[in-house]
């Protein structure tokens, strides 16, 4: 990269292994034509190019020149290269100038606009073709697609019974993120199923029907603040998708950082504080990397296996405790995109069922095509759970027997079937998606994101935006203020664009309240 006489220029990714929720996008095998490669050589090969940089011996890291402030960044996930990002685009002069060189869906909200100004933002400085373009993500088939629930099948899975109930909140959290945030969390210390029964007065059957339809198996024992945003999410009409996959994403912003900066295939294992710095201890290096600053970019399970200095009761408590939710996915591919033939017909959306599949996944991309097509069957929670101990082929073999029960007297599963490859990501250093228990926001967020010293912190976990890519560049935006004291640099945006009023994307006030009796305040 080359030399702007910035004090903040300088700084490494240390990543390990892929990215979160880019593993398993359909997009990824899109196009991949019958036979080879295979869905698990398309998965490795994409798993190459999020290694940019291939290790030839040991040692073979950026030098960082002494006297400037160099930044080592743990994790090359979401939060991770977007940190970097921010920290290239603080330290050059004059960034035009020197910068010539899964997931699967985003809501197209104003809180999600930094990742659409992430996209610009490349786009702005990549070459043509590793331009990202976004298109329509279908999130339901306006015609309503199949549902199969207690062995009944109906057609369109739409539920407006939670926001029967949320509407004030996602009503307040619209009006003003910030503020509506202050009324949710009164009531954090509640179960989103604890609030159903004693404050909305719902019946465990209504309970049931309404997680079975709209979420996942349990997840309403998650807190409630957790729900309500989780709704704020889901109830948009307008959803996007990237072009050819949303790893071009995280590919466009290692491009940008440049494949000198990031080092893959290190695993840290021990970061330690030594004078005026940290010590990066890493899988291909005996001797230890001594940095300014070190960001922490990693979900609470990965970096609890690091081993690293003894910092307060609370900070270690919040990293053993923030849980993140199981998910698991399985691409099959099928000959033909029968879902989009069969009566009635499935353009894109999803099927929900209460089988181990729990919803069915149909592409975005290609409807209408006639050549072969990939299928996502996904499962969260304890859903995704039951499918740990499976092997492979027991895995495909319970996907087919799941599309059977919903296709079997149209299709022949088995004559269409192709290949499948799945991941669960419990068993991946990415672990899941954050998904607090009752309480964690209020008690246990603020000090899990507060620096340790010259250790910073990022990770989705880190924002109020769980399970969205937007969580993982705010909890960056927030790690980098922290980290270079200033607190009102912006979310990346193309230079076409105005900044945003610092309200319109700042939630680190959001965490105010203090435990109060909840129940008892709001009841009289
Ligand atoms: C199945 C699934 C579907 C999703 N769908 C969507 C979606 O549709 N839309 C959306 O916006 N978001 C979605 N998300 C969420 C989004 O992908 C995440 O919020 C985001 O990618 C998280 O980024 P992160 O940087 O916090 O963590 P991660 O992506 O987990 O990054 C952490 C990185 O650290 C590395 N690492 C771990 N341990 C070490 C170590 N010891 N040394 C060095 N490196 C290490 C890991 O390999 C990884 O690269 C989905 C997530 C999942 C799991």
């Amino acid at each position: 990269m080359p030399k702007t006489g910035s004090t903040y220029q300088t700084f490494l990714v240390l990543t390990y292994n892929n990215l979160k929720g880019f593993s398993m996008s359909s997009h990824m095998f899109s196009d991949v034509p019958p036979g080879k490669p295979s869905l698990r050589a398309a998965y490795e090969q994409w798993l190459k190019l999020q290694n940019p940089v291939e290790r030839t011996e040991p040692g073979n890291h950026p030098k960082i020149p002494p006297k400037e402030l160099n930044v080592g960044i743990v994790g090359g996930g979401m939060s991770g290269l977007y940190a970097a990002l921010i920290l290239q685009s603080h330290g050059a002069k004059e960034p035009n100038q020197y910068f010539e060189a899964g997931a699967m869906r985003l809501p197209e909200t104003s809180e999600q606009q930094p990742v659409f100004d992430l996209i610009d933002y490349l786009n702005e400085k990549l070459p043509g073709e590793s331009c990202i373009k976004t298109i329509p993500y279908v999130l339901y088939d306006d015609k309503g697609n199949l549902v199969l629930i207690n062995n009944k099948m109906q057609q369109d899975g739409k539920s407006t019974h939670i926001r029967e109930v949320i509407w004030p909140y996602l009503d307040a959290l619209k009006k003003d993120f910030a503020k509506g945030f202050q009324e949710i969390i009164k009531f954090d210390d509640f179960s989103f199923r604890a609030y159903l029964v004693q404050v909305a007065e719902w019946d465990e059957d209504r309970i049931n029907y309404v997680e079975v339809m709209t979420s996942q198996t349990n997840q309403f024992q998650n807190s409630f603040t957790e729900l309500v945003i989780e709704n704020m999410d889901f109830s948009q009409a307008s959803w996007k998708t990237i072009e050819n996959g949303m790893e071009r994403l995280p590919h466009g912003c290692a491009q940008l950082i440049g494949s000198e900066n990031i080092f893959t295939g290190a695993e840290v294992y021990k970061i330690e504080d030594v004078s005026d710095g940290v010590n990066i201890y890493h899988s291909e290096s005996s001797a230890p990397v001594k940095f300014d600053k070190v960001l922490m970019a990693l979900p609470p399970a990965a970096l609890r296996t690091i081993e690293t200095p003894t910092w307060s009761p609370d900070k270690m408590h919040a990293i053993r405790a923030l849980h993140f939710e199981p998910l698991y996915k399985i691409g099959l591919r099928f000959k033909t995109r029968f879902w989009e033939k069969v009566s009635p017909p499935s353009k894109g959306g999803q099927s929900i069922t209460d089988l181990p599949s729990r919803w069915f996944v149909y592409p975005s991309y290609g409807i209408g095509d006639n050549g072969p097509g990939v299928l996502l069957l996904y499962a969260w929670m304890t859903d995704a759970i039951a499918f740990l101990p499976k092997n492979e082929k027991e895995r495909i073999c319970l996907g087919l027997r799941d599309l059977k029960k919903v296709y079997g007297d149209q299709v022949d599963i088995d004559d269409q079937f192709i290949e499948g490859y799945s991941i669960n990501w419990t068993d991946e250093e990415s672990t899941g998606d954050a998904m607090f228990f009752p309480g964690q926001f209020r008690n246990l967020f603020n000090i899990a994101r507060a620096p340790e010293g010259n250790v910073y912190f990022a990770g989705e976990h880190l924002s109020v935006h769980h399970t969205w890519i937007l969580g993982a560049l705010d909890s960056a935006l927030l790690a980098c203020q922290q980290m270079l004291g200033e607190p009102n640099i912006m979310p990346l945006r193309p230079t076409t664009k105005q900044n945003p009023p610092k309200h319109d994307y700042d939630y680190s006030d959001c965490i105010k309240a203090k435990p109060m009796a909840v129940y008892r305040d709001q009841r009289t």
